[in-house]
Parts: C-alpha cells; sequence; structure tokens
C-alpha cells in the first residue's frame, strides 16, 4: 500500500473566502503526523476534508482501500457521549456502530491500553476532563483502525494527562497504527510527529520531517520555525484580514 490518503487541491470556500485554499497532502502508512498553525488556519477543516466529512468545493480526496471509514479512527474536539452510560458501555455502543460486537474483555483491554481500567463502570458524563479525552481516544479504536485522527488530544489536559495521551500516541505508533493529529504544542508536536505539516491561512506551508524542517530553515526549535512563518496576530488574523477572498464570478 503507497499511501493511506492523497488528497490534491483541497478548496474549501465559505462566504466567497477560501479557508482552504489548494492543499495538496498524502498521508502515509506508518507515519504520525503532527498538524500545526494558528487558530483559524484552517486545520479542522482540513482534516474534515481528508476524512469525507467536509465536501471540498475544489480538490480531490483518494483512500488506500475501497471503505476507509471502516478502518480509520476519529476523535474530533467535542465527541459526544451517550449520556448515563458508562465508559464500558459507550465503547459497546460505539462499535456497534461499525458494526463490531467487542466482548467485554476486549473492551477491558483497550480501556485498560488507554489507562482507563478503573473508569470502566464510571458514567461517562461524571469522568474527568482527561479520563474524557481518553475515553474518546479508546473510542476510535474499537474496530482496530490502522489510522486515527485526533483533533487536538492534549487540549486543556492537566500535565500528567497530557503526559499519558502523549504515551498512548506513541504506543498506537509502536504497534503500527497511523496517527493524524493537530496540537498547538510545538514541544509535543516535535516529540511526537515523524512529519510536520503547517498550514496557515489555508495554505500549506510546509511539510516535511521535523529535523529536516529545522535545518532547512535555520531554526533551533518548532517554536522559533512556528514564529518565523507564521504571521502576528494583528497583521494576518484579525476578522478583516480574511486568507484568500475569491472573486465573485470564480466560485
Ligand atoms: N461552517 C463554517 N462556516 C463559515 N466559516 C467556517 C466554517 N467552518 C470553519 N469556518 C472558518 O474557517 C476558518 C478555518 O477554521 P478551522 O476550524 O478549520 O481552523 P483551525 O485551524 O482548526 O482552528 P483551531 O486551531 O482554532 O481549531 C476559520 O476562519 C473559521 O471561522
Amino acid at each position: 500500500m503507497s499511501f493511506l490518503i492523497q488528497a490534491q487541491g483541497l478548496t474549501k470556500i465559505y462566504r466567497k473566502r477560501s479557508v482552504v485554499h489548494d492543499i495538496s497532502l498524502t498521508i502515509n502508512p506508518g507515519e504520525v503526523v503532527g498538524i500545526i498553525g494558528p487558530n483559524g488556519a484552517g486545520k479542522s477543516t482540513t482534516l474534515d476534508m481528508l476524512l469525507g466529512l467536509r465536501r471540498p468545493d475544489k480538490g480531490t480526496v483518494a483512500y488506500w482501500c475501497q471503505e476507509p471509514y471502516r478502518h480509520i479512527g476519529v476523535q474530533l474536539q467535542t465527541t459526544p457521549f451517550f449520556p448515563g452510560y458508562n465508559a464500558l458501555e459507550n465503547m459497546r455502543l460505539f462499535a456497534a456502530f461499525y458494526g463490531v460486537r467487542l466482548k467485554t474483555e476486549a473492551i477491558l483491554d483497550l480501556l485498560h491500553r488507554c489507562g482507563l481500567k478503573d473508569a470502566a463502570k464510571t458514567d461517562a458524563s461524571r469522568l474527568s476532563g482527561g479520563q474524557q479525552k481518553r475515553l474518546a481516544i479508546a473510542m476510535t479504536l474499537v474496530h482496530d483502525p490502522c489510522l486515527v485522527f485526533l483533533d487536538e488530544p492534549t487540549a486543556a489536559l492537566d500535565p500528567r494527562a497530557r503526559r499519558e495521551i502523549r504515551e498512548l500516541i506513541i504506543s498506537l505508533a509502536q504497534d503500527g497504527t497511523s496517527v493524524v493529529f493537530t496540537s498547538h504544542d510545538m514541544e509535543e508536536v516535535f516529540k511526537l510527529a515523524t512529519r510536520i505539516v503547517m498550514i496557515d491561512g489555508g495554505v500549506l506551508k510546509v511539510d516535511g520531517r521535523p529535523e529536516e524542517l529545522l535545518s532547512n530553515y535555520g531554526a533551533a526549535s518548532l517554536e522559533e520555525l512556528y514564529v518565523q512563518l507564521t504571521e502576528p496576530l494583528s497583521e494576518s488574523r484579525s476578522e478583516f484580514a480574511p486568507e484568500i477572498w475569491i472573486k465573485e464570478d470564480s466560485v
């Protein structure tokens, strides 16, 4: 299998403004791809288009197999749990969406892998923020996917919970699962990612291996590279400084 997802020329337009513009991106087997960029840069919109959750206005997405959704796990920024059900039951219900019947032992193994074994019987809505994130990630694994998408998996978590999620991402990668994740924590991205993609103003700015990127741009750290390549908020990202405007007759 040469690629998992291959996107060509992805463009998404809202109110005549191109919030994602002509992005081409390939996700390969075995990669941990870290997607970085300022708030509102177009990362989530790009992920959604890669996943087929939003239709691109231009461009194409190709997958490595006929039914990719059966083999992709997705944790979006908000993961709705089934209210009134505990973690284990949520896992079982979620698995049913994929047509997978998981034995209790198998679910407990997954919860254990995600550091949640003791919380299996706790109502999902009563789990802590970090536990809910871990449950959201555990739920992406119920159908044994070969690719998982994690949108800001460590955002708003305390240091211990962040560390646990990072270890989980490393263990997924070690088991051969490809991972695509977004994060605003440059140190975290540098540590975890085998490839880094930066999107800014809806445009793909860089795409490469972490060490290569630093040496190509002469940056001492990913944070330095980020600052070097993105514009200050006041210059580029006010409400009145849109990314790319589309001529009326071209939409
Ligand atoms: N449904 C929509 N209608 C109109 N504009 C939208 C819609 N969805 C996203 N946008 C706009 O598209 C731009 C990109 O949003 P997106 O959520 O992809 O950014 P992001 O890089 O994921 O940001 P963050 O890091 O804050 O999550 C933003 O300006 C956002 O306001």
